[in-house]
């Protein structure tokens, strides 16, 4: 699995965060940055990790702003992503296990790095279930083909 991960300028201490753990997991990443502390624009990072997740160049996203709002309202407007935004561990497991998520959202304003680690952690191992969840997945992809 190869993960895209960014951040805008208020999501820097916990991209930092994730990629340490990401080095621990020995999970394959590519930050794109941002790589300033200056304010940059959220939908610019978004947009650029959803469109790889989207494309298959890589298998999953993780992208933090201050809320994580801006950046999952952004990403999931690219087709075939389905982006959550988390701050809890059972959302953690549940949007994998029942979503398929393919990106991942958290808010550096709203928890610490100790839940975001242990968020990302749960989200970066835990299976989609299938059975029953993909028959709702594939749902809204088909409601994204006709009109999206
Ligand atoms: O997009 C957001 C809100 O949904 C993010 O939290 C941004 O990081 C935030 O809006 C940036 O705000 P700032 O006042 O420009 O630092």
């Amino acid at each position: 699995m190869k993960v895209a991960i960014a951040s805008d300028h208020g999501g820097i201490t916990i991209r930092k965060v994730i990629t340490s753990l990401m080095d621990e997991m020995n999970i394959d990443y590519v930050d794109l940055g941002c790589k300033c502390n200056t304010s940059v624009d959220y939908p610019d990072y978004a947009i650029l990790v959803a469109e790889k997740v989207a494309s298959r160049e890589f298998q999953r996203g993780i992208l933090i702003c201050g809320t994580g709002i801006g950046m999952s309202i952004a990403a999931n407007k690219v087709k075939g992503v389905r982006c959550a935004l988390v701050h809890d561990t059972f959302s953690a497991r549940a949007t994998r296990e029942h979503n398929d998520t393919n990106i991942l959202a958290i808010g550096e304003r709203v928890i610490g790095e100790g839940l975001a680690r242990d968020i990302a952690k749960i989200w970066l191992t835990t299976p989609f279930e299938g059975g029953r969840h993909a028959n709702r997945v594939n749902k809204i992809i088909a409601f994204e083909e006709t009109h999206g």
